[in-house]
């Protein structure tokens, strides 16, 4: 007996999956119920997640009313499931990263570094479908590099938490380790310095103790651009693992660096390979030395529906246009593909090529959407009240389930979402006047607090405390305390791409403005196979019908529009 692995299929529909022949929506006998693996059909209309033999896909025939108010959002680009490598074989040829063209060290900093301590490491899907067509490796699927210049332009897309970093990471490095062993440049100046540092040790040297610029000072062949400066300390600790292995110097420019460090780094005599930045330093960079664009070779613009939307467009397009002569590849990266991107990619970069993995834009099925109807009692449309009930019962429930330890218990990470930056201080005050140990992620909030918070959030370590039973005193008797969660409230923009694994909750305050807010708020949960719970209080004045639409895609497994 071999199990199905198309048991994710409607059966009724494609015929192909097991029990083909039985009518949806009957379940004889007392178990009849057990072992779905589709929802019981509410009503008759046809499922959507049909893909028809022949190739062609009709799921997003959708039925119309059941996305109407999403639809009228019209805010994430339609990707055709016949677009998106989805069949289990054109991703399954890769098992472990050994199979991959590149170099040893890279594949040793994988496991001895980036993954360290995980047993049976995997490339995840989009990493076994990027890397080898970032590498060349792939025979199936070309790049199809059209422009004289004969560079190669990709699109990764693929859910949050799906290890895209790597993705892209391993096989820009691999080039560049490669083309250093090929340049010349870099080996006479090797020769050189050796000599140079011969001489220098040499009794009775009398000549200069300093050595000429490295080829590379000041010119780096890979540039990174990110939104937000804990994206560059994020993606930077990624890059940095590599570099105790793979030998290259990789640097870090964000508002969070002094500018005497980000110079000191730069102009290096021990030269720069790879720089990983802000959009607004590194134009401001350029601005003021040109030749720092002039010898990209990979340009990764990850988080790349941020940093083309209409706040970034201008500086990201601007640092594109000084680095394209010399680029050979150029890769963006994103969760999801909003129109605006997807309008542009299509203008700018005809020919790039996309990947896009099965689930792209659906919200994994391991987290949970809950909804908290504000308008009813208790709370009479007072979200704080709602909101800071809700973060107490994860907490109480927490506190039932003691860890090895007598009296000690798991912290809670939670994450609260609101759609203004003005509302986050504002919430995390009212949180923490009730009992409860929450910051505001923003701009104003001390760097010290905000980072040791951020850290604790993006540590997979579990954080354990002593829960008293005095500090829990029953609701109206004193002042209350909830020891055993932490909370950060911030907008989407503040946390897009930081990798949260200990989050287990989320709490959307406000409901989001659109879908793509959806994908990226929840996806700060469940990430890398992990369960996650979100839970969307939903007032007067927002969009129930959403509410309802993205619930019921996400119970269904489907990529939301
Ligand atoms: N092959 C792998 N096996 C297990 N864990 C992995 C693997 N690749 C990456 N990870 C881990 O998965 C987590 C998420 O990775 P990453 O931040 O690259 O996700 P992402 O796809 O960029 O997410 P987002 O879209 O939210 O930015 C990281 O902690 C990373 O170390």
């Amino acid at each position: 007996m071999v199990l199905s692995d198309r048991v994710a299929r409607s059966s009724a529909r494609d015929g192909q999956g097991c029990d083909s022949k039985k009518p949806r929506g009957r379940y004889d006998g007392p178990f009849g119920g057990m072992n779905q693996t589709t929802p019981p059909a509410r009503d008759p209309r046809p499922s959507f997640r049909s893909i028809r033999d022949d190739g062609k896909d009709n799921r997003h025939k959708k039925d119309d009313r059941r996305t109407k108010a999403m639809k009228m959002q019209s805010s994430l680009a339609t990707v055709s499931y016949g677009q998106r490598s989805r069949t289990k074989a054109s991703i399954s040829e890769v098992e472990t990263f050994d199979k991959f063209k590149l170099i040893p060290a890279l594949k040793q900093a994988v496991s001895e570094e980036v993954l360290k301590g995980m047993v049976d490491i995997k490339p995840t899907p989009v990493q076994r479908l990027a890397i080898p067509a970032l590498l060349g490796q792939e025979t199936g699927r070309r790049s199809r590099s059209k422009d004289t210049s004969g560079r190669q332009e990709f699109l990764l897309a693929a859910e949050t938490g799906s290890g895209k970093t790597l993705a892209y990471l391993l096989p820009v490095v691999n080039a560049l380790k490669e083309a250093e062993a090929a340049d010349a440049g870099l080996a006479t100046y090797r020769e050189y310095f050796e000599k140079q540092m011969a001489a220098m040790k040499e009794p009775g040297y009398t000549g200069p103790r300093e050595f000429d610029p490295h080829p590379t000072t000041a010119r780096p062949k890979v540039i990174v651009l990110v939104p937000t400066a804990e994206l560059v300390d994020q993606v930077g600790a990624v890059a940095k693992a590599l570099s105790h292995a793979a030998k290259f110097k990789a640097s870090m420019y964000s508002a969070n660096v002094s500018a005497k460090v980000i110079n000191m780094n730069m102009y290096s005599p021990k030269g720069i390979d790879l720089v990983i930045a802000t959009p607004h330093l590194l134009a401001s960079m350029a601005d003021s030395d040109p030749y720092i664009l002039s010898r990209v070779s990979h340009m990764v613009i990850d988080e790349a529906d941020s940093l083309f939307d209409r706040s970034f467009s201008p500086v990201t397009t601007s640092i594109l246009d000084r680095a394209l002569p010399t680029v050979k590849q150029l890769i963006l990266c994103s969760a999801t593909i909003p129109n605006r991107l997807d309008n542009l990619l299509a203008s700018q970069f005809p020919d790039m090529t996309r990947i896009t993995t099965p689930n792209l834009h659906a919200i994994p099925r391991r987290v949970q959407l809950g909804v908290i109807d504000v308008m009813k009692d208790p709370y009479r449309n007072n979200k704080d009240l709602a909101c800071a009930e809700a973060i107490w019962s994860i907490g109480k429930d927490a506190a039932r389930h003691e860890g090895s330890v007598p009296g000690e218990v798991d912290v809670k990470r939670i994450l609260v979402f609101v759609n203004e930056r003005e509302k986050t201080q504002e919430v995390a005050e009212y949180l923490v006047s009730k009992g409860i140990d929450a910051v505001a992620l923003h701009r104003d909030t001390e760097e010290s607090r905000q980072s040791e918070m951020l850290e604790s959030f993006t540590s997979a370590e579990p954080i354990k405390t002593k829960v008293d039973s005095s500090a829990v005193p029953a609701p109206g008797k004193g002042r209350r305390s909830l020891p055993n969660t932490k909370v950060i409230v911030a907008t989407d923009l503040a946390s897009r791409g930081i990798d949260t694994l200990a989050v287990r909750h989320v709490i959307l305050y406000d409901v989001p403005h659109t879908t793509i807010d959806f994908i990226h708020r929840l996806g700060r949960a469940g990430r890398m196979g992990r369960r996650g719970r979100g839970i969307v209080l939903v007032g007067r004045a927002d969009r129930r019908d959403i509410v309802a639409e993205v619930r019921e895609s996400m119970f269904m497994g489907q990529a939301l529009i």
